[in-house]
């Protein structure tokens, strides 16, 4: 009998595969299960080998192989390989975040074929009448007759009840299908699409003209047709029988975008975002593996799909945070897709309104390819900038009386208007009027935000709710007043100073629930809104026609922030804020209402727009020493205990400090110092080159590791941190 060694990825946070006995052989990438303590866990094969150097008595064989073949192709693992030692992460979470939940719980790869249910022969108006008084069946039947649907979505969007009785009555029945053998290729046809302009034209050339792996950055203003870019280059790549994944932030996955690239091409478009069940994704998943479906669209972790013949990457948006990871597996989808790109030998195309500093940095420096697009598409104005000095003039609800001024204009014109506020709920803080003191989350050091729909106290770092106080608790002043200003006090305000005009806010708050957004998106854009109040979510990549004004609130904070990124992020923020007005045929305007209308910053970029703003800032980072001229790192330590927290980043770091050429700041308080009940701190190391710090913390990982106070402290490391929170 054959003895074979297996080493295999355990999801457990050590930075090591563990060695397996084995009687046969097992390929990498392949699942198995292996008695890990007391517990027995799911893992994937990362090497094989007949021979074993060291003592083999302690090795215990492998439970149950799970895969006849790799589950994971061998570019996925060399992907996992690659995250395992750039983000310094144990290996087995890495393997874990890469497969679908259901895969990581050891199921089997969905069969092949699914069932489906469909209408039995005709269905006339005898139908409709025999269904009158059960609606619900009506329309799960209405559903049908357009096309036969998979049982599994029908029982979860009607109900198991609703499709049995169908079922009995003999409307409807199941018939087995399979999913996973029909080509998408021969079932593309192209719509008629408008001709590309001069800059797209160029564009999508310089797309098509890649061979093998290139990043290319659009640098194309809001509004100049990058989406009809994608759609254009990627047609040669799905002509030629290749998939395709595109990969956008969180909230710009609206059915209108998926509906772009479905209809153009007439084939079955997969989507991947947090609320997709489990099982869907793991279709998904297969599907894209077994190369049944062209066109993957997803949110940051579909870059961990398996295709079976990907052709390229699209990233839309890709100076969105929403593409970096912030907890386990801090990755960087965006670097991700360069790394897998590649790998794969295919193109990347990255693409904004309002590029990173690193993208374009990367594009000036020749490292990716640069076209921009200067103009807007179809012939739209670009929208005008405008500071609103709102100092000295009386403020109603946080709006200044000029703020205020045009709002109406704008609306007596019959347009809309999209006011902008990032802070969700009435007011960020309840103070009291005699001693000042305002009321705080205990757990989180932080004040509680004001609600009045319905009236509480929330802690936005913990979500702890509580009744509004009757009074101070400090003085027991009965006085207490909200201050500053959210997204319910500016719906409030101007329900009250425009009664006669329709509004709705987004945020949050209000689009929680199923297909909440894409319905408030689609009464927008019927024009049942005049007045659209709502947080960053109402700035990403939304195309509204009728908006002629935006209005900008509450950002004077960023100009003073303490992150190095906050005038990025403001920048990019303002430019994707603006670009949603005048996209159609009527001009439009932006004005940000400011009391710091002199300060350097806002200056240069109202007046010079966010070309010429990101080249300054890069200048700027270049000059002081940051990123992207600067690879960082961040220790993240984090404890009820601040002294313990503290004291294992202070030892941390005096095993780093044994490579020279690397700077520390801190340990120092996390931005944010305190959530639920814990205390935060970070250490920052940088260096100029990437390999020195790579090479220190390789080597005192393991130290630190050891560390008695390791164990006592949640610590984490961050490469390339986006944030000091
Ligand atoms: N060549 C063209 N001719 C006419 N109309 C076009 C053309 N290209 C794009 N458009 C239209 O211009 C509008 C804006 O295009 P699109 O949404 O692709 O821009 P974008 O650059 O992705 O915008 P943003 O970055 O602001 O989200 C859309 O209504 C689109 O249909
Ligand atoms: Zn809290």
């Amino acid at each position: 009998m054959s003895q074979w060694f297996i080493d295999v990825a355990v999801p457990v946070p050590l930075r090591q595969t563990f060695t397996y006995l084995a009687e046969h052989k097992v390929e990498k990438g392949c699942r198995v299960t292996v008695p890990f303590g007391k517990r027995t866990l799911v893992g994937v094969v990362t090497a094989a080998s007949a021979e074993f150097n060291g003592t083999t008595d302690k090795l215990k064989p492998l439970q149950e192989v799970l895969d006849s073949s790799p589950i994971l192709p061998p570019v996925m693992i060399s992907l996992c390989e690659w995250l395992t030692h750039y983000y310094h992460h144990p290996v087995g979470e890495v393997f874990h975040t890469a497969l679908p939940v259901l895969l990581r719980k050891g199921d089997p790869l969905p069969t092949d074929s699914q069932s489906y249910v469909e209408v039995a022969g005709e269905i006339d108006s005898v139908a409709a009448e025999k269904l009158s008084r059960a609606p619900k069946q009506l329309a799960c039947l209405q559903a049908i007759k357009q096309q036969p649907v998979p049982l599994t979505i029908l029982n979860k969007q009607f109900s198991a009840a609703v499709v049995t009785a169908l079922h009995e009555k003999k409307f409807v029945h199941t018939v087995e299908r399979p999913v996973i053998n029909k080509p998408w290729q021969s079932s593309i046809s192209i719509e008629a699409k408008p001709a590309a302009n001069r800059e797209q034209a160029a564009a999508i050339a310089a797309i098509n003209q890649i061979t093998g792996f290139s990043t290319l950055l659009i640098e194309g203003v809001t509004g100049s047709g990058k989406t009809e870019v994608y759609l254009q280059a990627l047609e040669q790549v799905l002509l030629a029988g290749k998939q395709v994944l595109i990969l956008v932030p969180e909230i710009g996955l609206t059915p209108q975008t998926v509906n772009r690239f479905a209809h153009r091409f007439g084939i079955d478009v997969a989507v991947l975002h947090s609320q997709v069940t489990n099982s869907e994704r793991l279709l998904i998943w297969h599907r894209a593996k077994a190369n049944n479906v062209g066109i993957v669209i997803g949110t940051r972790s579909a870059i961990f799909t398996p295709f079976a013949d990907l052709g390229m990457i699209i990233l839309d948006e890709e100076h969105d945070d929403s593409f970096k990871q912030n907890d386990g597996l801090r990755y960087h989808a965006r670097d991700l897709a360069v790394v897998r790109a590649k790998k794969q030998d295919i193109p990347l195309v990255l693409g904004s309104g309002s590029p990173s500093l690193e993208s374009l940095n990367n594009a000036l420096s020749k490292r990716y390819q640069h076209v921009q697009l200067t103009a807007r598409a179809g012939g739209a104005a670009a929208p005008a900038h405008h500071l609103l000095d709102a100092r000295d003039q009386t403020l109603q609800f946080g709006l200044a009386a000029g703020t205020i001024a045009i709002i109406k204009s704008h609306l007596e014109a019959a347009n809309q208007v999209l006011v902008f506020i990032n802070r969700k709920g009435y007011a960020p803080a309840l103070l009291c009027h005699h001693c000042g003191h305002s009321v705080e989350c205990k757990r989180c050091e932080q004040p509680f935000t004001v609600y009045q729909k319905p009236p509480r106290l929330q802690c936005h770092r913990c979500e702890k709710t509580k009744p509004i106080p009757p009074s101070c608790t400090v003085c027991g002043s009965h006085e207490l007043i909200p201050s500053g200003t959210g997204t319910e006090q500016i719906e409030t305000g101007l329900a009250q100073l425009f009664p006669q005009y329709s509004q709705v806010r987004i945020d949050s708050d209000s689009i929680r629930g199923k297909d909440k957004l894409a319905g408030m998106l689609k009464k927008i854009d019927r024009q049942e809104y005049q007045l659209l109040i709502g947080t960053q979510i109402l700035a990403k990549g939304h195309h509204f026609p009728h908006v002629t004004l935006v209005v900008v609130l509450g950002c004077d904070g960023a100009l003073y922030s303490a992150d190095f990124r906050a005038p990025e992020k403001l920048a990019q923020l303002v430019t994707q804020l603006a670009g949603r007005a005048g996209r159609a045929s009527k001009p439009g305007e932006m004005w940000l209402q400011t009391h710091s209308p002199d300060h350097p910053l806002l200056q240069d970029l109202i007046c010079n727009g966010y070309q010429a703003f990101s080249r300054y800032l890069i200048q700027e980072r270049r000059q002081s020493g940051l990123p992207p001229f600067q690879v960082q790192c961040a220790l993240r330590a984090e404890s009820v205990n601040p002294e313990l927290a503290y004291e294992f980043l202070m030892q941390a770091r005096q095993q780093l400090n044994q490579a020279t050429s690397m700077q520390f700041v801190g340990p120092i308080p996390a931005m944010v110092e305190k959530k639920q009940g814990r205390y935060r701190f970070i250490l920052i190391v940088s260096t100029n080159k990437r390999s020195v710090l790579h090479n220190a913390l390789r080597a005192s990982i393991p130290n630190i590791t050891q560390l008695p106070l390791s164990s006592k402290v949640r610590w984490s490391v961050d490469i390339d941190p986006m944030d000091f929170n």
